[in-house]
């Protein structure tokens, strides 16, 4: 597949049947509009997925893990060995991720596109390393060019093979320490904010390591000067291998038609890139929910998503993901199972 391609293969949702899908939601036994965004999550997702009627989608989170050149400038609470030691750990089942996407009938992908340490063969995990991290932005471009797009194209292959395999719903997660820096750096040049009103605490770091971490994003941004008409650019300058994994699945997402649960902070990131590249692929796009990481209030209001859930989570993953896709298939399954006035013989209002 060649990025070219992929990004023509994004076409605008076609919005042409909201009415009479509407109109279903209005027929069915509740007052109208009662059940609230539930109705907007079906709906939704029926336009995505071209349906009138889809069946009950089955659902996969990928979690995309890589290293950051960038943590020997000292900007994250955790040393960069918790990356690896984090993948065993969702292979293994323990993770916050696993437990939440058990919790909904997910399956769960754990995707190596650039973590800093040599796995054996180890069932799960997807060994798609396109350099075991990133050089230091704070120096110099994080990737080449290369690199950014061979990590977007690997994510975009695995969308598409999930959709080969009848998923229907995907959803974003993440590992990586060091990697709400990149983020907060894409964040700044795609909304256009300084980084200190679009960085935050990230795995918790204190006053000084932040104003560090400030200071670091500034430097990258001046070392490397990215140009926000030239995504692909700024993706190898200041981004990250995961971040570029999350941009391919979603663009894959959306070339094959498959709506995509967008988790937090640095998947949001991954999900500016992929709406910058091609803007209708914000169309595919539900967000899971509201992070504390600051800065991702800019994100969503750049990408016109409103989140689904505010739960005052901070971990990644894809856990927040996971449970919007639980929420999201609830709005479903009452758009297809309620019954209607007619049909449960329950008289209609004359509501205004
Ligand atoms: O999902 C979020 O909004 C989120 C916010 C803050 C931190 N994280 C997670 O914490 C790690 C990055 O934090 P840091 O401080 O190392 O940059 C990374 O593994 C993310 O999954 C995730
Ligand atoms: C323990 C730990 C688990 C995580 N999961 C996602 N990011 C993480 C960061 C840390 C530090």
């Amino acid at each position: 597949m060649q990025l070219d391609s992929l990004l023509q293969a994004v076409r605008p949702v076609d919005e042409s049947p909201a009415p009479e899908i509407q109109a279903h939601l209005d027929n069915l036994t509740k007052p109208r509009g009662s059940l609230g965004r539930l109705e907007e999550l079906a709906l939704r997702y029926c336009l995505i997925r071209g349906e009138r009627r889809p069946a009950l989608p089955a659902k996969a989170v990928f979690v995309f893990a890589a290293d950051h050149g960038v943590t020997e400038e000292g900007v994250s609470a955790f040393p960069r060995e918790v990356t690896y030691q984090m993948v065993r750990n969702f292979l293994a089942g323990g993770a916050g991720i696993n437990v939440l996407a058990r919790h909904v009938g997910a399956e769960v992908h754990v995707v190596d596109i650039g973590v800093d340490h040599d796995f054996p063969e180890l069932p799960g995990l997807i060994r798609r390393k396109v350099r075991p991290g990133t050089r230091n932005m704070a120096r110099g471009p994080a990737l080449t060019r290369e690199e950014a797009e061979a990590a977007v194209l690997a994510g975009a292959e695995l969308a598409s093979g999930a959709a080969d395999r009848g998923i229907g719903l995907l959803a974003t997660g993440e590992m990586g320490i060091g990697n709400t820096t990149p983020s907060s750096a894409l964040t700044a040049v795609f909304c256009g904010a300084a980084p200190a009103e679009v960085t935050g605490r990230g795995t918790g770091i204190d006053d000084e390591a932040h104003r560090r971490k400030v200071r670091v994003i500034e430097r990258a941004l001046e070392v490397n000067r990215p140009d926000p008409a030239d995504p692909l650019g700024v993706l190898a300058a200041v981004g990250g291998l995961e971040i570029a994994g999350i941009c391919g699945l979603v663009l894959g997402a959306a070339a094959r038609g498959v709506p995509v649960v967008i988790d937090g902070f640095i998947s949001t990131a991954g999900a500016l890139v992929a709406a910058a590249m091609a803007p209708a692929a914000a169309g595919y796009m539900f967000a899971a929910h509201q992070s504390v990481e600051v800065g991702h209030r800019k994100q969503l209001e750049r990408l016109g998503l409103r989140p689904v859930l505010d739960l005052d989570l901070r971990l990644g993953e894809g856990t927040g993901a996971a449970l919007a896709m639980g929420l999201i298939e609830a709005g479903l399954k009452i758009y297809l199972e309620m019954a209607t006035f007619d049909g449960a013989q329950v008289s209609p209002g004359n509501e205004a």
